[in-house]
């Protein structure tokens, strides 16, 4: 069973995986940190040199050339989901599971913002303006996850929880 975690920057899907593959006792995957580790760049050098679309064709290779496991975790990268079919091939290869924010909450998480090229030139004000937009483009994909969960004040045991009909 694979588990994949979608959703927007800052939701928590790399630190939630961590803790929902150690509950489960599998391992945890990282798509970011993949591309990060097959390439030798970190993913703001990726979109510096290659730009969005060289990223966004590499992390939809990588999603689905991946040597998963049987049974994994996976944390996508934010964009992910939204592009080519990467949605439909989640859903016929694993259970997707959406981790909902509202775009303040967001806001308050994303403070390191440097690693993260879509956002690195907004302070708060305009990084909620833009996440606003962001979602209403995104939402079609991410809610075609299997599981939606609100990922305000949630843990590796609520996420758990949250899944526990599919696993
Ligand atoms: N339950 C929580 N309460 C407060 N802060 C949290 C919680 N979970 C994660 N965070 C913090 O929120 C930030 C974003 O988390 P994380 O990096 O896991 O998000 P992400 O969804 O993987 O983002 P990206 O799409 O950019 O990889 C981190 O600074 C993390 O420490
Ligand atoms: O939301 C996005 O488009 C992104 C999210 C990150 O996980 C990275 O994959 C990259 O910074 C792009
Ligand atoms: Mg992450």
């Amino acid at each position: 069973m694979k588990i994949f975690l979608i959703g927007y920057m800052g939701c928590g899907k790399s630190t939630k995986a961590k803790q929902l593959a150690h509950r489960l006792d599998c391992p945890v995957i990282d798509l970011d940190a993949e591309i990060v580790a097959k390439t030798g760049k970190t993913i703001a050098e990726y979109f510096a040199e290659f730009g969005e679309s060289g990223f966004r064709d590499y992390e939809s290779e990588m999603l689905k050339t991946y040597d998963y496991p049987e049974t994994c975790v996976v944390a996508t990268g934010g964009g992910l989901p939204c592009f080519f079919d990467n949605m439909e091939w989640m859903n016929a290869h694993g259970e997707t599971v959406y981790l909902q924010m509202e775009p303040a909450a967001l806001v308050s998480r994303l403070h390191n913002r440097q690693k993260r090229p879509l956002i690195k030139d907004l302070d708060d004000e305009q990084l909620l303006v833009f996440i606003k937009e962001k979602l209403q483009e995104r939402d079609p994909f991410y809610t075609q996850a299997k599981i939606i969960v609100d990922a305000f004040d949630l843990d590796g045991e609520k996420l758990e929880e949250a899944i526990k009909g599919v696993i």
